[in-house]
């Protein structure tokens, strides 16, 4: 990986707002982000994590603010990402090998149409290797079980040598074992100095391979854009107080401690 750290970080938002259609769907969103931290997105359904993780992408609207991602507009910077979309807005019924599903990742940033040669076809067997998944890469995708599909979705993402990394809850549907490697290697990628930003419903996932927590509470009323209930270093956002504001009416785990959540939303 290129080692071009920017001045403004790996993600600059200020008083950014991001939604569909002109509707807003998460706001209020102010936060640096340096590049080498790994950063949790941690909020109920329904708050806007994916569309804050697809807002970095250029693929949900600015409705409000301005949103800077590794320097650049978030169009400009697709190409220096690579991401992890939810599992369930992915076909495995394409009739396409797991090393066909990773080369995808490399036609982001060269084009469909221009070969992807040798160095190409070196980065797709480094990326199999790297989830552990060398010796499946001719199966057929659809025939993979589910983590295992999960591994080959990463190595797509990271078979470009990107420099941020979006995941949007990677971690649903794992076993202790895929989820044990997974977290391994967000460990790894941080220590290359890569950024990553992984959203989950697990706050023990947070504490065990992130830095930094964005806290994303659901809006006041039906209908109202999600929030941030906190913003910062792990050790210092994730508290009970900020958990409780984020997840009204839910029972959460930290720290050992069980949290109930009473106030009636709807
Ligand atoms: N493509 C879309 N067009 C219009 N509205 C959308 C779209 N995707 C999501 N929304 C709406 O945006 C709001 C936030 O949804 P989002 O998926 O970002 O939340 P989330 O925190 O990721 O939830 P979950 O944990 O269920 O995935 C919801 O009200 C949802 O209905």
């Amino acid at each position: 990986m290129t080692n071009r750290a920017h001045a403004d970080g790996a993600l600059t938002l200020s008083g950014a707002a991001f939604g569909y259609a002109g509707i807003t769907r998460v706001e209020g969103l102010t936060l640096t982000l340096d590049e080498g931290a790994a950063l949790a997105l941690i909020g109920p359904n329904g708050s806007g994590k994916s569309t804050l993780l697809r807002g970095i992408l250029g693929l949900a609207q600015l409705t409000a603010g301005e949103a800077r991602v590794l320097g650049m507009s978030p169009e400009h910077a697709r190409s220096h990402i690579g991401s992890l979309p939810q599992a369930d807005t992915r076909d495995a019924s394409l009739p396409v090998t797991l090393r066909q599903v990773v080369t995808m990742g490399l036609y982001r940033s060269r084009g469909a149409l221009r070969p992807i040669g040798r160095e190409g076809r070196a980065a797709v067997t480094r990326a199999l290797e790297r989830v552990g998944l060398a010796a499946f890469a001719g199966r057929r995708f659809g025939e993979l079980s589910g983590g295992q599909q999960q591994r080959g979705i990463l190595a797509r993402a990271l078979v470009s040598d990107p420099r941020l990394l979006l995941l949007d809850e990677p971690f649903n549907g794992l076993d202790r074992e895929n989820r044990e490697a997974l977290l391994r290697l967000v460990r790894e990628l941080r220590a290359e100095g890569r950024t990553v930003i992984v959203s989950t419903h697990d706050l023990e996932i947070a504490q065990a391979a992130c830095t930094h927590v964005l806290l994303l509470a659901t809006g006041h009323a039906p209908g109202e854009p999600g929030h941030p209930a906190a913003f910062g270093p792990l050790d210092e956002a994730l508290t009970l107080d900020a958990v409780q504001h984020a997840f009204q009416d839910t029972t959460v785990e930290l720290d050992h401690h069980t949290v109930t959540t009473t106030r009636e939303t709807e």
